[in-house]
């Protein structure tokens, strides 16, 4: 999928505030630090497109940005925070829960996983919850370039085979590097059919 617009639309943390109309939304999330406003950057070929929203609080907020006047790149808040405090934590919770129970146009979740990191609680609990709640999502592994040789399919294929003691099938997955950008095409090309299966519905 070439991309020829993105534009930032609305940053708000009402889930009833988001656009109207019923253009499929794909929304990304992640710890915070994992790497996703590079990710978007990079997938939509606009440097500062993740920033255009960066007032105080940027990371409590839903950011949608409206891509070929055709879909919505979602950018939720960052979770598992720790200097936020309890009521933060509460706060951003309630968003991203609301939004991903409550969006009908919410088409595909992106999990974003940092390639380095051995599995975290904090991940693997989030994506029972997406399970538990039937939620379609998919995962990111970030930072690829972080990683030298064989060590990136190493800690890729230890993720994968913890994830298999929770799924009997596992997500699809996507290994990134904003750096080198790697995986830009094919995550672009799996929201591109997506996006087609739906239109021919
Ligand atoms: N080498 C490398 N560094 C990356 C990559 N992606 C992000 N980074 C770096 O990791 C740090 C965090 O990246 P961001 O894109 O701001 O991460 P974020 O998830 O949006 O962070 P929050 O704003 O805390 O939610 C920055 O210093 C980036 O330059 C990558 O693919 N490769």
């Amino acid at each position: 999928m070439e991309i020829t617009s993105a534009e930032f639309v609305i940053s708000n943390t009402d889930v009833k505030k988001c656009p109207a109309g019923i253009f499929p939304e794909y929304a990304f999330i992640g710890r915070s630090n994992v790497g996703k406003s590079s990710l978007i950057n990079m997938l939509t070929n606009r440097k500062g497109l993740a920033m255009t929203s960066a007032t105080p609080g940027k990371t409590m907020l839903i950011n949608h940005f409206f891509i070929n006047k055709n879909w919505y790149l979602v950018d939720l808040p960052g979770y598992g925070y720790a200097r936020r405090g309890q009521k933060g934590k509460d706060q951003i919770r309630t968003i991203i829960e609301d939004y991903i129970l409550e969006r009908e146009q919410m088409t595909n979740l992106f999990v974003l996983i940092d390639s380095r990191l051995e599995p975290q609680k904090i991940d693997l609990e989030f994506m029972e919850w997406l399970g538990e709640n039937g939620i379609p999502f998919s995962i990111i592994f970030t930072k690829a370039d972080k990683l030298k040789g064989g060590r990136l399919k190493m800690n890729i294929n230890a993720y994968l085979r913890e994830l298999s003691k929770q799924w009997e099938e596992l997500p699809p997955h996507f290994i990134s590097s904003s750096e080198d950008r790697l995986g830009r095409t094919d995550i672009l090309n799996y929201i591109e059919n997506i996006n087609k299966n739906l239109n021919t519905k």
